[in-house]
C-alpha cells in the first residue's frame, strides 16, 4: 500500500519551516502524524541536513515539542533538521474491507471508519496504550500487535524520510528525547550504534524494569517474558557495551514530579560506571519534568549532537 504522504501543516520558524505530514504506517495499520522543521536553506549550496530525531513522553504526540521546546532556534543556526513522530499507533483511519454476502453469494467492497484500533482498554490510562503511549518497543503479545513503534522509529520512518525528502541526510542522524521517550532514545541507540553518532535524554526512564510506568507497559506489551523486557531498558543494555566512546547527555530537574522513582537516573549511571561508559548526568536543582525545563537546556542537546554530526 502507497505511504500516502501528504502535508497537513507549514508554519514559518527562524527562518527555517515546521511541516507537518501524516501517512499510512504499514508497520503500525494505522495512519500517523510527524513533524519535520527544516532550516533555512541557503539558495547557493546543495547541502543536505543531518536529522536529530525526537521522542516525546506519555501523553503527547509530534506537536509537543514543535510548539514547547523552541528547540528551532538551535537547529535553525546550526543547520539540523528536527524530526518528531507521535508517540504511539493511534490515528484513525480507513480501511477497505471485503464482505462476502451469504445469501446472495455476493462480495461487495466497503469503506470502513475505524478510530483509533480499536482494542479493548487502548485509552483506558494515560500511561499505556493508544493515548501516547507506544514505549517506542515491538509488542509480543497478540492483543497489541500493532504496537511497533521500535520499527516505525527505526525502519519505517528513516526509509519514508530518505524517499521523500532530498534535502535531509539520514544517514547522518542523532536521537534524543524526553521521559517515556529519553527512554525510546537510550534504548534504540544504543541497539543501534551503527544508526546514530549521539544520544541525549531529558529525565528519561531509564531502567523501566524496576518502575511502575515500564511494569505496566512491558507486561501488556512484552508479557511475561523478563529477558524480553531487558532488551529494552537502557540501564540493561548498557551493561553489555565496554567500548562507548561517545558522551551520553542527560539532563534530570530534581524537582521533578516523577524523580526519581519512575525514572531511577542513578541506576543508569551505576551501570554506566561499571563499564566505563561516558555518561555526563547533570542534576538541575529546582526543575520539574515540563517542557519549561526541555525549553531551558534544548540548546545544550543541539549543540551536543552537532558536535557528534560533525557540524
Ligand atoms: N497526565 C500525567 C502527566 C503526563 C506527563 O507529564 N507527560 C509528560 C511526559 S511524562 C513521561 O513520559 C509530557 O511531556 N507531557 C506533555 C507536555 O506537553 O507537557 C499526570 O497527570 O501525571
Amino acid at each position: 500500500m502507497e505511504s500516502g504522504l501528504s502535508e497537513i501543516g507549514s508554519t514559518k520558524m527562524f527562518d527555517g519551516f515546521n511541516k507537518r505530514y501524516k501517512h499510512y504506517s504499514e508497520t503500525l495499520g494505522c495512519s500517523m502524524t510527524f513533524s519535520i522543521y527544516f532550516p533555512p536553506s541557503s539558495t547557493s549550496s546543495s547541502r543536505k541536513f543531518p536529522v536529530l530525531y525526537w521522542l516525546s513522553g506519555l501523553t503527547c504526540t509530534d506537536e509537543n515539542f514543535i510548539i514547547k521546546s523552541g528547540a528551532q532556534r538551535a537547529a535553525s543556526t546550526r543547520g539540523i533538521a528536527l524530526v518528531a513522530p507521535d508517540t504511539s499507533p493511534s490515528e484513525p483511519h480507513y480501511i477497505m474491507s471485503l464482505l462476502v454476502y451469504p445469501v446472495c453469494i455476493v462480495t461487495i467492497w466497503v469503506l470502513i471508519f475505524v478510530g483509533g484500533l480499536n482494542v479493548e482498554g487502548e485509552a483506558d490510562s494515560y500511561d499505556f496504550g493508544v493515548v501516547g503511549a507506544g514505549f517506542y518497543l515491538n509488542a509480543t503479545q497478540e492483543k497489541w500487535k500493532n504496537w511497533r513503534m521500535y520499527d516505525y522509529v527505526v525502519k519505517e520512518l528513516p526509509k519514508l524520510l530518505s524517499e521523500n525528502f532530498s534535502q535531509l541526510d539520514t544517514t547522518r542522524a542523532s536521537i534524543s528525547g524526553h521521559s517515556m521517550g529519553g527512554h525510546g532514545a537510550l534504548t534504540i541507540y544504543l541497539k543501534n550504534l551503527d544508526k546514530y553518532k549521539s544520544v541525549s535524554a531529558f529525565a528519561p526512564i531509564a531502567n523501566p524494569i524496576n518502575c511502575q510506568w515500564g511494569h505496566k507497559a512491558f507486561t501488556n506489551y512484552l508479557g511475561d517474558n523478563k529477558a524480553a523486557w531487558e532488551e529494552y531498558d537502557a540501564t540493561c543494555l548498557i551493561s553489555k557495551f565496554n567500548n562507548l566512546s561517545a558522551t551520553i547527555l542527560i539532563d534530570q530537574g530534581e524537582n521533578d514530579q516523577f524523580f526519581p522513582d519512575q525514572l531511577l537516573p542513578n541506576k543508569f549511571e551505576e551501570a554506566c560506571k561499571k563499564v566505563n561508559a561516558p555518561l555526563l548526568l547533570r542534576m538541575h536543582p529546582g526543575y520539574d519534568h515540563s517542557y519549561y525545563f526541555i525549553a531551558t537546556f534544548i540548546e545544550d542537546h543541539i549543540t551536543h549532537h552537532s558536535q557528534a554530526l560533525k557540524l
